[in-house]
């Protein structure tokens, strides 16, 4: 299977502490990869590398075989890589819908201030946004709290409602950060049921994650880190018996 995002030989310090060392895997184009591994192993330096949201002090990356590895987070979103954040940035005035609908208008048509103030041009596209907008909260579950105000929703609702809008920006890849923390057990089934039929429906997924349960349930392909460096790559099952994953964790 073709790779939407490879990644080469990443490499990211701070002052002598190289957080991320020489880092290489591919992302398919279809499915979930996860990114697990120790505290400190260097996860986040290497999602935010991958993001743009920090260089990187060596290696490439490639999104569809371009080289974007010095796009800022907006490039790179326009060309398709989108992340979400461990804490929820929503709009907490709107509601779940009209939070789709900014991610929507974002990406096409005419940004913030159509999305927000509506101006005739910006009626037709609206039609259309609606439609997506349902689609996406049908997606994550939320359907039922399309006309809620965003700031009124539980904690694993606003998670779930900010990835339906990072879908509104329509990615090939959907970078997750930690999409499990803070959720209880009944809220992290629902997650992964909306993971997985995002991945289903044709959107490659790259999360970082603690819950260990989740990562063993929804990847297909689960990259481990220590001390900055690429220790397995495989499938849950071949990374669950792995011996310098069982040390990593056990030491
Ligand atoms: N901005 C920074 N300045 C200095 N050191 C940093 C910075 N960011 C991360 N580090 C260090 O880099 C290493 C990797 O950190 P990183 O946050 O990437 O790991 P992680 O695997 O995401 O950890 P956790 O699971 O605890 O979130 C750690 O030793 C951390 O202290």
């Amino acid at each position: 299977m073709s790779a939407i995002l490879e990644v080469k030989n990443a490499t990211r310090s701070f002052g002598g502490l190289v957080a991320v060392n020489d880092v290489s895997f591919s992302v398919p184009s279809r499915g979930v990869t996860a990114v697990i591994g120790p505290n400190g192993a260097g996860k986040t330096t290497l999602f935010n590398v991958i993001a743009g949201t920090i260089s990187a002090n060596g290696g490439t990356i490639l999104l569809n075989g371009e080289d974007v590895t010095d796009f800022k987070p907006e490039a790179k979103a326009a060309k398709g890589l989108v992340r979400t954040f461990q804490l929820v940035k929503l709009f907490q005035d709107l509601t779940a819908a009209e939070n789709v609908k900014v991610g929507f208008h974002l990406k096409t048509h005419g940004g913030l201030f159509a999305a927000l103030f509506q101006p005739a041009w910006a009626r037709a596209a609206e039609r259309n946004s609606e439609k997506t907008a349902a689609d996406l909260l049908d997606l994550v579950g939320l359907s039922k709290v399309a006309q809620t105000s965003a700031s009124i929703l539980p904690y694993g609702q606003q998670r779930l409602l900010e990835i339906a809008r990072a879908l509104a920006c329509q990615p090939s890849i959907l970078l997750l950060d930690e999409p499990a923390a803070g959720l209880n057990a009944e809220e992290s089934e629902r997650l992964a049921r909306a993971i997985r039929r995002i991945a289903a429906d044709g959107t490659a997924v790259l999360l970082i994650e603690h819950d260990m349960k989740l990562v063993m349930d929804i990847a297909d392909d689960v990259v481990v880190l220590d001390y900055g460096r690429k220790i397995a790559h495989g499938t849950p099952d071949a990374v669950r018996n792995d011996p310098a994953v069982l040390a990593a964790y056990l030491g």
